[in-house]
């Protein structure tokens, strides 16, 4: 279980993310949406342990992401918002970095490698440098890393962004593969994402949560039944429906 409680964070002067709290359970794939600047990477940095917050707390797993932080990692896989990794490292060089960091030994560490090769499709490239891939397959290599140790929560910033419409598709057709008994959280911007993968949404604008529903429930508060209808009227103040 993920539990945020009263979290904030602030850069300056600017509230990012203000007082938000909500809880997430497995079997739970939450769409994390919300316009540009709305705070949806800076709570998933804050979740993964990467930015501390400026108040409130973070649980995963029964682990305080502050206060017992390699725990909380350890049960995490998080792709970053442009999947940032080595450039100059072949894929099979930094996957194997990765395996060591997440300290997969023997036969574990095969199958595990064997796994998301094959999974995310990345048998040709396994040799090429990292810097010389396309925008897909990079994304593909900084899904790998976060699927490696096989985590019981995913938190996948923007996940899509880059891959083509088949690439996209067999992306979600992954996500929605291991949904049963993870928790994943999503950020998106492609509102057709929520209904392929998530079985429930937040939207979150100025930093504060606006709405907290399943993508069905969401879309039915628009006349048209259209989510991005309904995305539009929250996140512009147009309606609040939260
Ligand atoms: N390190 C930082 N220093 C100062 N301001 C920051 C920093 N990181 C983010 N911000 C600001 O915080 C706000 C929230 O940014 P954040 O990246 O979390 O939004 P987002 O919802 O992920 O946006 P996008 O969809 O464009 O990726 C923005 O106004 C952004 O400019």
């Amino acid at each position: 279980m993920i539990e945020i409680k009263n979290l904030s964070k602030r850069y300056g002067a600017l509230t990012a993310v203000n007082d938000i709290s909500f809880t997430v359970r497995p079997g739970e794939v939450l769409g994390f949406l919300g316009p540009n600047g709305a705070g949806k990477s800076t709570t998933m940095k804050m979740i993964t342990g990467f930015l501390t917050p400026t108040s409130g707390s973070i649980s995963v797993c029964g682990h305080d992401v502050e206060n017992d932080p390699l725990a909380a990692k350890a049960v995490m896989g998080y792709l970053p918002e442009g999947a940032p990794s080595y450039g100059e490292m072949t894929v099979r060089g930094f996957l194997e970095f990765i395996a060591n960091v997440r300290g997969l030994t023997g036969d574990r560490r095969r199958a595990r490698l064997d796994d998301v090769v094959g999974r995310l499709q990345l048998g040709s490239v396994l040799e090429q440098m990292i810097e010389t891939l396309s925008k897909g397959f990079k994304r593909r290599v900084g899904l790998a890393q976060s699927l490696l140790h096989d985590p019981q929560v995913l938190i996948l910033d923007e996940p899509t962004d880059g891959l083509d419409p088949n690439q996209k598709h067999h992306v979600r057709t992954l996500i929605n593969d291991m949904a049963k008994d993870k928790i994943i959280v999503i950020s998106t911007h492609i509102l057709e994402e929520v209904d392929a993968v998530c079985n429930r949404a937040i939207i979150i604008a100025g930093g504060r949560l606006l709405a907290d529903a399943t993508p069905k429930e969401l879309a039915a508060r628009a006349p048209s039944g259209r989510l991005d209808d309904v995305f539009r009227e929250i996140t512009t103040g147009q309606k609040n429906a939260a």
